[in-house]
């Protein structure tokens, strides 16, 4: 697949516990190109960090197909003997994806440079230009000045930066960031964000993102997949996933769910003068800021039907402005349609909304 970096190909990974079979990851398929900010999001259990160990064989899949660019790691179908790279191989691949984790996983007993410099042991350069390359990615971490602290007197977010600044010694292809910043309170939550979307901007680095928050995918990423007990459940880029999500899940994690239901609070305390079947409860999203207005005064003059606007708010994905709103439509059922289907020809993306709250 052309640009492909990460091809992972009908993968499983069965655990045997205690008599009983655990589907951690189910027949799962993800193509990640060249440059890519994958997001990989779902609640804890979901499969999401056996997936990606998955991608050096930290895991090793009990069938499917890992390659790493272009380059097939492991092969394993049925019963069928598995093909795989060997170890000195694997060792050599694994230099080429950098990783990082919640707990950021220092050497305690060792400074900030000697951290990174760890990482460099096997990688034949002199302790000179070894020690040169450390300081040189604390700089580009921000850290320039704390080579000679140690882990713990630094912040998290500072912590994390240093494990950013080992993960890309070797000068990783693929960095892979497992929840790294599920232990950081919000502002090093995006400040550690924004440097990985710098490191994959600057060296052109390809980011596998794995988190259960949403809302980091929706700031850095520029494709997703929701993954569910092992299976990835809805993928796309991330314009289409948040301005069209389509299974309940990812509703829940983007936060439609809870808007959807702040729509019917709103609606119980002013309820529409219109008999039940005559109106609909819609939440329309759409990008680019201007297309709104006009096809909602045009909603009235072409199919008579009246969209009041309950609330709704302008978010950017990717550098593109995407509208949501949550509105009524009332109006006869069949001009409704009508006015619906226009609506989608427009490209502004519709769905029902339950009027009550399933109990
Ligand atoms: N080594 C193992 N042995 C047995 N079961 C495992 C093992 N590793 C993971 N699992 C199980 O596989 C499932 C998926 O776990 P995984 O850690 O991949 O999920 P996750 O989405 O990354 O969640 P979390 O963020 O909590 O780690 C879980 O049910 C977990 O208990």
């Amino acid at each position: 697949m052309a640009d492909s970096v990460i091809d992972l190909e009908n993968i499983s990974v069965l655990f045997e516990q205690e008599g009983q079979t655990i589907k951690a990851v189910n027949d799962v398929t993800i193509h990640v190109n060249k440059g890519d900010i994958y997001g990989v999001v779902g609640y804890s259990g979901a499969g999401k960090s056996t997936l990606v160990r998955v991608i050096n064989l930290l895991q090793k899949p009990t069938s499917g197909k890992v390659v790493v660019n272009g380059e097939t790691l492991f092969e394993k179908n049925g019963q069928q003997s598995a093909t795989e790279i060997d170890t000195k191989q694997l060792r050599a691949k694994r230099r080429g994806i950098g990783m990082i984790f919640q707990h950021f996983n220092l050497l305690e007993e060792r400074t900030v440079s000697q951290n990174i410099e760890f990482a460099l042991k096997h990688s034949g350069q002199k302790e000179k230009a070894i020690q040169a390359r450390a300081q040189k990615l604390l700089e580009l971490v921000g850290l320039g000045d704390r080579g000679k602290a140690f882990p713990a007197q630094l912040s998290g977010g500072q912590q994390q930066r240093v494990a950013i600044a080992r993960a890309l010694a070797n000068d990783p292809e693929i960095l892979i960031s497992d929840e790294a910043t599920s232990a950081l309170d919000p502002k090093n939550t995006i400040q550690i964000l924004d440097l990985l979307k710098r490191v994959n901007q600057e060296l052109g680095l390809t980011v596998v993102l794995i988190t259960h928050e949403m809302d980091a995918v929706k700031r850095i990423a520029n494709k997703v997949a929701v993954m569910s007990d092992g299976q990835i459940v809805e993928r796309g880029s991330i314009v289409d996933v948040f301005t069209n999500p389509k299974y309940p899940l990812t509703k829940e994690l983007i936060g439609t769910a809870g808007e959807s239901e702040k729509a019917r609070r709103i609606l119980a305390t002013h309820p529409v003068q219109a008999a039940a079947d005559q109106w609909e409860l819609l939440h329309l999203t759409y990008t680019g800021p201007s297309v709104i207005d006009p096809v909602v005064t045009e909603l009235y003059q072409k199919f008579d039907v009246e969209v009041s606007i309950i609330f709704g708010n302008v978010d950017e994905l990717q550098g593109i402005p995407v509208g949501t709103l949550f509105v009524t439509m009332t109006g006869a059922p069949e001009k409704r349609q009508q006015a619906i289907s226009y609506l989608h020809e427009e490209k502004i993306g519709v769905s029902k909304i339950e009027k009550e709250a399933a109990e």
